[in-house]
């Protein structure tokens, strides 16, 4: 079957329209450090208005876990999507019950409504199905139409992912389908060599698709909080780094299939160790396999890649002619840390194909270090959802859009 576009939900005028955006943007004190997520969701939520839509946004903002913590509310983001749209947009506080069920009624054709974070209510992300149908329904009856256009959550089961788009018409938005166009181009013959780079600090989830990217891929570059899984792998200390203690048999498996695949597993020879998390931390730049060799000993930790590392990812990204980096290769948000990124994203720019950055921290760095969006091929707007994708896997919320 194909997906579900726009044009399949007929004549919107008048009709409301609850539209699932992925507006996890980063936050800095209450202030949007990077709004392209926002500035993705644009397209879809023109045409709706164009098309006389009463819209609902709906969206998850960070991982709250069920609590409503102020830190992770939508309203600054309803203010930007105003300011973008250049047009009034409302903000609902709360995301059911009787205020925000007045508040879709008081919209006229053409006005905008945000309501408060999908995940302050614990259903949303639930492994139940009832808990999650049970509140589908309750966001079901604010609309007449569902558009899913938060591509960087398609591959979550959660309730307004998965469960919401069945219960009401459905169809997938701009955002959606212009993702999967140039996705497509990975999955099918992608021109070779083709190199996957990996890091960020979701390790858990993105751990488990290399399983399926190793028969897939040329070359796979391990950087960022991932590589600390591997060098403990290897029978090396990591002091205090990001690392998933049961993940390291599985991790020593992907080492051997990579092997026997001819795969290019590629791990950082030298690394960034700092004294603690902080911007202004002392460090130092150590091999991989000496990690507790600085000053800082076991309380060391590895924030960054080191420059010989970088050096070698970026020789091997630049001759590569397929491409597909998610995750950031150290805290680029410190500007001690940020070197790695800053030359994986460069040589990303000097590829002869095609050079994708996927993930809302990855495209955000590669923005906050002074690159150009048009410098890559694609910025998608998804890191773990277009990761699987890339694997082929079937996604919960593409496959009840039809796709
Ligand atoms: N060595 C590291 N230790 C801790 N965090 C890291 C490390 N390297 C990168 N990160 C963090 O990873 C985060 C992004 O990870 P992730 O959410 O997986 O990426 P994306 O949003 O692009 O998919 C960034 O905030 C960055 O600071
Ligand atoms: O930021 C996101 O994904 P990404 O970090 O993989 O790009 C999406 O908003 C999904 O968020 P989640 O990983 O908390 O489900």
């Amino acid at each position: 079957m194909a997906l579900r576009t726009l044009e399949s939900l007929g004549d919107l005028a008048g009709r409301r329209v609850i539209v699932r955006c992925d507006l996890n943007v980063p936050l800095k004190d209450g202030v949007i450090t990077d709004d392209g997520r926002v500035r993705a969701s644009l397209g879809t939520l023109r045409t709706l208005i164009e098309a006389g839509a009463r819209v609902v946004v709906i969206s998850h903002l960070g991982r709250p876990d069920g609590e409503a913590k102020p830190e992770y509310s939508l309203a600054p983001v309803a203010t930007r999507l105003g300011e973008l749209l250049g047009a009034a947009v409302a903000f609902a506080p709360e995301t059911t019950g009787e205020a925000t069920t007045s508040a879709v009624e008081a919209l006229s054709d053409g006005e905008v409504l945000v309501l408060e974070n999908l995940r302050y209510q614990a259903a949303e992300t639930s492994k139940s199905d009832e808990e999650r149908t049970a509140f589908a329904e309750q966001l079901a009856a604010l609309g007449d139409a569902f558009v899913s256009d938060g591509f960087g959550v398609v591959h979550r089961k959660q309730a307004s992912v998965f469960d919401l788009p069945q219960l009401l018409p459905s169809a997938a938005g701009t955002l959606i389908e212009t993702e999967l166009r140039v996705l497509d181009r990975l999955t099918e013959n992608p021109e070779r060599p083709y190199t996957v780079v990996l890091g960020g600090s979701k390790v858990s989830d993105k751990l488990g698709v290399i399983e399926h990217l190793l028969p897939r891929v040329d070359n796979l570059l391990i950087g960022g909080g991932m590589l600390f899984t591997f060098l403990k792998a290897q029978g090396h200390a990591v002091g205090k780094s990001l690392l998933e203690e049961d993940q390291l048999d599985r991790v020593r498996g992907y080492v051997r299939d990579a092997e026997a695949r001819g795969v290019r597993l590629i791990l950082p020879t030298d690394v960034v160790v700092a004294s603690g998390f902080a911007p202004d931390a002392e460090h130092a730049t150590v091999a991989a396999e000496s990690i507790e060799s600085t000053s800082f000993g076991s309380d060391g930790i590895g924030l960054d890649i080191g420059p010989e590392t970088a050096a070698a990812f970026a020789d091997v990204i630049a001759s590569s002619k397929t491409v597909f980096w998610n995750g950031p290769m150290g805290v680029f948000e410190f500007d001690a840390f940020a070197a790695g990124t800053r030359v994986v994203a460069d040589a990303l720019t000097r590829v002869d194909g095609l050079g994708v950055v996927g993930g809302g921290d990855s495209a955000s760095a590669v923005r906050a270090l002074g690159f150009d969006d048009e410098q890559f091929g694609h910025i998608s707007t998804g890191g773990g959802a277009s990761l699987e994708f890339l694997e082929g896997k079937s996604l919960p919320g593409l496959e009840v859009l039809g796709w």
